[in-house]
């Protein structure tokens, strides 16, 4: 089987728009939430995963591989590295788009190992829009912007409205986080 996976974006798509309110080029965006494990700051054995605006279409994120994310000794766990590029890939849509939306699919390859103590460097774009769906991928790679890749990414994201959390999830924490973003003036276009 070839290595080149079939076409991306897998349909037509519009280029996406970014969010006019979106934040300029060179924006820290911090956590999302802080008890996001991807993100979050009171997560103590999360990803803590930063994130900056590249440009209206990019986000750059870092991840430092630590000890609690290990699969076979010294060398990261898959899964939580396609947990970071979830994190990478949801944080360009959410931040770019202003929209809620949540993963429907995700695929990565593993291209290198990515030893403990090592940073991924995660450049993520959105790479188009269809109806509610979408397309973003990224690619990471080690200990340096032009360092070597190590693992891609490519994700479908699907707008959703905020009765998804309020009806899945929890109402009141939803209700608390909403009201911490509007405060910060960073509240989310909800009607997709
Ligand atoms: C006020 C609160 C706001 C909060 C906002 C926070 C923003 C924060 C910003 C930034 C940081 C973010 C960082 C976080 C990153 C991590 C994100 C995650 O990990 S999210 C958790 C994991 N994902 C789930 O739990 C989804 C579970 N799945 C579902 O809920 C549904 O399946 C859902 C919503 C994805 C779709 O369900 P349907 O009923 O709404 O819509 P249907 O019609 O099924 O799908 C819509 C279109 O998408 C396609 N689609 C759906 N799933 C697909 C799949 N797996 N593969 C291909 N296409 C798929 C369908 O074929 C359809 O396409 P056609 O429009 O007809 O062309």
């Amino acid at each position: 089987m070839s290595k080149a996976a079939e076409n991306w974006p897998p349909e037509d798509t519009e280029p996406a728009t970014p969010h006019p309110d979106a934040p300029p080029s060179g924006t820290e965006l911090g956590e999302h939430y802080s008890q996001c494990f991807g993100c979050g700051d009171d997560v103590e054995s999360g990803l803590h995963i930063r994130s900056m605006i590249a440009s209206d279409m990019t986000v750059v994120s870092k991840f430092t591989v630590g000890k609690d994310h290990q699969g076979a000794p010294g060398l990261a766990h898959g899964g939580l590295l396609a947990c970071a590029f979830d994190e990478a890939l949801g944080s360009t849509v959410g931040n770019l788009l202003r929209r809620p939306a949540v993963t429907a699919r995700l695929e990565t390859d593993f291209v290198r190992p990515v030893p403990v103590g090592s940073t991924l460097h995660i450049a993520a774009k959105l790479d188009g829009v269809s109806r509610r769906k979408t397309y973003v991928s990224a690619e990471g790679r080690l200990d340096a912007e032009d360092g070597p890749v190590a693992v891609r990414a490519r994700g479908l994201f699907v707008t959703v409205g905020v009765e998804h959390f309020t009806k899945h999830g929890d109402a009141d924490a939803i209700s608390q986080f909403r009201d911490v973003r509007q405060a910060a003036g960073q509240d989310w276009d909800i009607n997709p």
